[in-house]
C-alpha cells in the first residue's frame, strides 16, 4: 500500500484507538461516547451560542468556554477528518483492489448476496429450511426495491445500486447522500423521520436489509455493538437480513472463535446466521431475522453482550500507544492481531 493509503488507514484506526484507551481511563461507556460525538451535528448552534456568549465579562468564563470551543471544534474537525480520510481510503485505494479482484470487495458481497437473497429464491429457501410452524408474512419489495439502512455508511458505497432503496446513515458524513445520525441513541418509533441532512427518528419493521460495514469496529465496547445488533433486529422485517462486515487480514480460523462468539450473541437476539465467508481482507456474515422479538433478563442481556467482543477490547491502553509491538505481551496476541489492522494491503 502507498504511503498515502497507510497514512489514511492511520488516521481512521487513531480514532478507534483513542476511543477505546478513554473508555479504559473512564470506564464509563456512556460519557466517552457523548464527549466523542458531541455537537457533531449542531456546529451552526455551537457557532451561535460562542458568537452569543462572547460579550460575557467575566475573563475566565470567556476563557473557558473558548476552551470548550476549542475542544468541540477539534473533535468536529477530527471526525470530519476521520469521514474524508475513510472516503478516500475505499474509493481510492480499496477500489483499485475491488476493480483487480472483485471477489476482495465487501460492496460485491453484500450485493451478491441480496441478489440471491431477494431476487433468486433465497428467501423461499430459508423460509422451508426454517421448519416453523409459523405463517410467515410475504415480505414485499415496494416497487422491486430492497429497502436497506446502511449504518456507518461514509459515502453510501450501496447507492449505485438500482434495486436497492438505500438510507445511508452516519455519524460524521463524508457525502451529502448520507445523513447525519447516531445509531447508537437514535429513538426508534412508528415512522422516520428525517430533518434537513439528519435523521431524528427510524420506524421499527421496516428494512429489508440492513447493513453494518466496518461499523463495529468502531464502538469501544461490546456492549454498544450489542446494543446497535439488538436496535438492528427491531428495525428490520422478519425474514429481513443484516449484514456483517468486519476487517480481519488473517487466514479465517485465527479469529473463528470470535466470530462464534458473535454468531451465539446475534442467536439470543433472534437472528440465524445463514452466509459466513472469508474474504482476504473481511469476514463477510449474513443474519437472518428469524423470530420476533425475544424477552431477555438483565443479566443475560449483560452476559451476551460481552460476547460482542473484540481482541482489541482486551488491550491494555498504556501500551496502546505501541499497540502493534505489544501484542505479544498477550495470550491471545495471534488472535488479536488481524483485528488491531483495518485492511493493509501490500501492494
Ligand atoms: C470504518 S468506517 C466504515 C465505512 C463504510 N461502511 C465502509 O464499509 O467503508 C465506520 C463508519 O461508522 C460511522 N459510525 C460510527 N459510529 C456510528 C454511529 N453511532 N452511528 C452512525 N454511524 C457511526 C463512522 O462515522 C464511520 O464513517
Amino acid at each position: 500500500m502507498s504511503n498515502d493509503g497507510k497514512n489514511l488507514a492511520d488516521i481512521v484506526k487513531n480514532v478507534h484507538r483513542r476511543l477505546r484507551q478513554e473508555l479504559y481511563k473512564t470506564g464509563d461507556m456512556e460519557s466517552v461516547w457523548i464527549n466523542h460525538c458531541r455537537n457533531v451535528p449542531c456546529l451552526k448552534v455551537q457557532l451561535r451560542l460562542y458568537v452569543k456568549n462572547k460579550i460575557c465579562v467575566n475573563f475566565q468564563v470567556l476563557r473557558a468556554k473558548s476552551y470548550l470551543f476549542w475542544l468541540i471544534f477539534s473533535k468536529i474537525i477530527l471526525l470530519k477528518k476521520y469521514a474524508s480520510s475513510m472516503h478516500k481510503l475505499a474509493t481510492e485505494h480499496w477500489e483499485q483492489l475491488r476493480v483487480s479482484n472483485p471477489a476482495t470487495s465487501r460492496i460485491n458481497w453484500t450485493w451478491s448476496f441480496l441478489q440471491y437473497y431477494f431476487f433468486s429464491g433465497g428467501l423461499q429457501q430459508h423460509r422451508q429450511k426454517s421448519n416453523s410452524d409459523t405463517e410467515w408474512p410475504k415480505l414485499i419489495l415496494n416497487e422491486s426495491k430492497v429497502t436497506v439502512l446502511d449504518v456507518g455508511s461514509c459515502y453510501n458505497p450501496f447507492g449505485e445500486y438500482e434495486e436497492l432503496d438505500v438510507l445511508s446513515i452516519d455519524l460524521c458524513p463524508a457525502l451529502e447522500s448520507v445523513y447525519q445520525c447516531d445509531f447508537l441513541n437514535i429513538p426508534l418509533g412508528k415512522t422516520t423521520v428525517i430533518d434537513g441532512q439528519s435523521v431524528l427518528s427510524l420506524a421499527t419493521n421496516q428494512f429489508h436489509c440492513i447493513v453494518f460495514s466496518f461499523l463495529l469496529e468502531y464502538f469501544p465496547s461490546p456492549s454498544q455493538r450489542w446494543t446497535c445488533c439488538e436496535k438492528a433486529h427491531l428495525l428490520l422485517l422478519r425474514e429481513g437480513i443484516l449484514i456483517i462486515i468486519t476487517p480481519d487480514s488473517k487466514a479465517a480460523h485465527s479469529n473463528s472463535k470470535v466470530m462464534r462468539s458473535w454468531r451465539e450473541a446475534l442467536s439470543a437476539i433472534g437472528f440465524k446466521r445463514i452466509k459466513y465467508e472469508k474474504l482476504q481482507h473481511a469476514h463477510c456474515m449474513a443474519f437472518r431475522k428469524s423470530s420476533v422479538e425475544s424477552v431477555l433478563k438483565a443479566e443475560d442481556r449483560e452476559l451476551l453482550a460481552s460476547k460482542m467482543y473484540i481482541p482489541q477490547d482486551f488491550y491494555n491502553p498504556s501500551d496502546s500507544e505501541n499497540e502493534e509491538k505489544d501484542e505479544i505481551k498477550f495470550t491471545e496476541a495471534e488472535l488479536a492481531e488481524g483485528f488491531t489492522n483495518l485492511p493493509l494491503f501490500d501492494e
